[in-house]
């Protein structure tokens, strides 16, 4: 069985792949390394024999982790590392090393998915937007705060905005003009999303016209996903990545 993890700056996404790397035994979302542990516990039978991971978290938190895994489960741990060229896309980071590798990977596994031109979209702690063209040449990106820091930096710079998350997901449910102080926040980070997407196909149309494919990942991604209703939303658009950059050895 392989261990997959994607490690973003708020929650690790993990699986279990069966050893032929193809039926998914178990998954999950989780906020710490004590939580991914418990998650792997309830899976019956586990008999891990390979992981794979990616990070983008401080060298010495992916190497506490890794070591946690090789400890715990007696495998080869790999992570995935930064390159300039790979499956046919080209690192266009004037430092390829400095593009975040969850970025990378999703890049690496929607080429793959489109064979051809596409538009990568993350919804996580950040909202990543990534250009990759036809022939592989990755054009570059745009990095912007994602739902949890908008919607934090205004609870936390400002003295009158407080809500708890129920009602934040509630005010969600329409985008009409807010009528209290939860609906005015979270219609209007909203937006303020949406509005970002819908700048990223326009310039992704001013390059290829309707010739790519749009790809939705992260936790987000179904805020966005109306106002792009061509887009596929690929929510393991990392581990597809993942499993290119690093296959069983
Ligand atoms: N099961 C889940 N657990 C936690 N967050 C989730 C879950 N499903 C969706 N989300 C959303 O995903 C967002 C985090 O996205 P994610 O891609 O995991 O971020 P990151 O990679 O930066 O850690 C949260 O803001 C939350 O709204
Ligand atoms: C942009 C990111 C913070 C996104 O992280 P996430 O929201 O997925 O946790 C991450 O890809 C990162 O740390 N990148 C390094 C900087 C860069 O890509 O330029
Ligand atoms: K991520």
């Amino acid at each position: 069985m392989i261990l997959e993890l994607d490690c973003g700056n708020s929650f690790i996404k993990w699986r279990v792949l069966a050893a032929n790397a193809g039926q998914v035994l178990g998954e999950g979302v989780v906020d710490s390394n004590l939580g991914l542990l418990e998650g792997l516990g309830a899976i019956k039978g586990l008999a891990l024999t390979f992981c794979r991971l990616v990070s983008v978290r401080t060298a010495e938190e992916t190497a506490a982790l890794t070591s946690l895994l090789g400890d715990t489960f007696d495998v080869p741990v790999v992570c995935a590392t930064p390159a300039r060229e790979m499956s046919g896309v080209r690192n266009g980071y004037e430092e390829f090393e400095r593009l975040g590798l969850d970025r990378w990977l999703a890049m690496l596994g929607g080429f793959h998915l489109a064979s051809g031109a596409c538009l990568v979209l993350d919804f996580g702690t950040a909202v990543t937007a990534d250009f990759i063209a036809a022939d592989g040449g990755h054009l570059g990106g745009f990095i912007c705060p994602g739902m949890p820091l908008m919607r934090n930096q205004l609870r936390t710079h400002t003295r009158k905005i407080r809500y708890g998350d129920l009602a934040a997901e509630q005010a969600q449910e329409s985008l009409v003009p807010g009528r209290a102080t939860v609906e005015a926040v979270e219609r209007g980070c909203l937006l303020m999303l949406r509005g970002f997407v819908l700048t990223q196909l326009e310039l992704a149309r001013s390059y290829w016209g309707e010739d790519f494919v749009v790809f939705l990942t992260g936790g987000d991604a179904s805020l966005v996903a109306e106002v792009v209703p061509q887009a596929r939303v690929v929510p393991d658009l990392v581990f597809v990545g993942l499993a290119m950059a690093c296959p069983l050895s």
